[in-house]
C-alpha cells in the first residue's frame, strides 16, 4: 500500500476584540495535515496557541514534516514531543486507523461575551444551560456583579468562570465577597483564580467556590490530584499532546474524582469537530468547552454542525509540503 501526506498552511482572520494574554490576536495561524494509506485517509490540525503553547508554528511544522516523512516510508515514527504537532498527527493517524469514533458532542458551554441580554436569550436556548465567563479583566466587584446578574436571571444556569491566574488572593477574596452566597453552588468551577496554585487552593477552601486547573496542567511535574475545593481539570489537547497522552491524563483525573473538561485552544472547525468527537468518546458525561468557532470569520475543511459561517477548504490554501 502506498502512503502519502500533505500539509497546508492557513491564517484565519479573528473577529475584532479577541485578546490572548494581553495581546490582540488578529489571525489564527496553523496547518492542516492529510495522511493517506492506500484507500484510507485522515486529517489533523496543528495550531500552537500564541501565549499558551511553548513551541512556535515553524517548530511544529518541522517536527511534523520529519514525522510524516518516516511514516510515508512505511515506518511508525516515535511520538512527536511538541504537543500541538503530536495532537494533530495523532488525530490524522486515528482517522486513518478508524480509531477516533465519528459521533461528536457538539453541545458546548457558551462563552459569555457581548451584550448580556442577548446572551441570556442564547443561553436559555441551550439543551445544557452552562455558560463560561472570563473574569479578572476588570475590577473584581464588576465581575461579582456580572456573575450574580446572570445566575439570578436564569435559575437553571450553571457557570464556569476563568480568571487565568490574574488575581492575588486578596483580589480573589474581593470577588467572592461580591458573589451572593446562595448562588455560589451554581458556579461549577472557577479556573485558576490566583497567581499561584497554592493561593488558588486557599481561595477554594475559604470561599466555597470550587476551582479548576488549566494553566497548571501544563506545568512540569503536574499530576491530577484530589484536593478540597478542586473540581475539574481543563483538557486542551493542542497544549497536551497526542490522543494517547490526553487519554492518560483523563484516566488519572477520573481516578482522583476530578471532572475532565475537553476544551478548545481556538482550533478551526476541523480541530474543533475532532475535539467534539474526543469529548463524546472520552468524557461523555461532561459538557465540553468548545464555543470558540465564532471567534473566527471562517470555518476550515470540515463544518461544525449547524454553523452558517463560510467554509474554506484546502483548495483555497497554499500547499506547504507533500511527501
Ligand atoms: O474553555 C472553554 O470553554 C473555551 C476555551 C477558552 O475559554 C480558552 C481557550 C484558549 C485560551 C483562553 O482564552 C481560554 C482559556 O484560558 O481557557
Ligand atoms: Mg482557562
Amino acid at each position: 500500500m502506498k502512503r502519502d501526506a500533505a500539509i497546508w498552511r492557513y491564517a484565519l482572520p479573528m473577529e475584532a476584540g479577541v485578546v490572548l494574554r494581553e495581546q490582540r490576536l488578529r489571525y489564527r495561524d496553523g496547518v492542516i495535515v492529510r495522511m493517506r494509506d492506500g484507500e484510507r485517509e485522515g486529517w489533523g490540525e496543528i495550531a500552537p496557541l500564541p501565549g499558551f503553547s511553548r513551541e512556535s508554528l515553524d517548530e511544529a511544522i518541522n517536527a511534523a514534516i520529519r514525522w510524516l516523512t518516516t511514516w510515508c516510508q512505511g515506518g511508525l515514527p516515535a511520538n512527536c514531543m511538541l504537543p500541538s504537532a503530536a495532537f494533530g498527527l495523532s488525530c490524522a493517524l486515528a482517522e486513518v486507523a478508524e480509531t477516533l469514533p465519528l459521533k461528536g458532542n457538539y453541545h458546548s458551554a457558551i462563552l459569555c461575551t457581548g451584550d448580556p441580554d442577548e446572551l441570556l436569550i442564547r443561553l436559555a436556548q441551550q439543551p445544557y444551560c452552562i455558560g463560561k465567563v472570563k473574569v479578572g479583566l476588570y475590577e473584581p466587584v464588576r465581575d461579582g456583579m456580572m456573575v450574580n446578574y446572570l445566575l439570578e436571571a436564569l435559575p437553571t444556569l450553571q457557570l464556569r468562570l476563568d480568571a487565568n491566574r490574574s488575581w492575588t488572593l486578596d483580589k480573589a477574596r474581593q470577588f467572592a465577597r461580591h458573589v451572593d452566597p446562595t448562588l455560589r453552588n451554581r458556579i461549577a468551577f472557577l479556573e485558576e483564580p490566583c497567581h499561584t496554585p497554592e493561593a488558588s487552593c486557599q481561595f477554594a477552601k475559604e470561599s466555597a467556590i470550587a476551582i479548576a486547573w488549566d494553566e497548571s496542567v501544563r506545568e512540569a511535574g503536574f499530576q491530577p490530584q484530589a484536593a478540597p475545593g478542586v473540581n475539574a481539570l481543563i483538557i486542551k489537547p493542542t497544549l497536551i499532546g497526542s490522543i494517547a497522552e490526553v487519554e492518560h491524563i483523563i484516566a488519572v483525573a477520573r481516578q482522583q474524582g476530578l471532572a475532565a473538561v475537553m476544551s478548545s485552544s481556538l482550533e478551526s472547525s476541523l480541530g474543533l469537530t475532532q475535539l467534539a468527537r474526543l469529548a463524546q468518546w472520552l468524557t461523555p458525561e461532561v459538557v465540553p468547552g468548545l464555543d470558540t468557532l465564532e471567534l473566527m470569520t471562517h470555518q476550515l475543511q470540515r463544518p461544525w454542525p449547524g454553523s452558517s459561517q463560510p467554509l474554506k477548504t484546502v483548495d483555497d490554501l497554499e500547499c506547504l509540503w507533500h511527501g
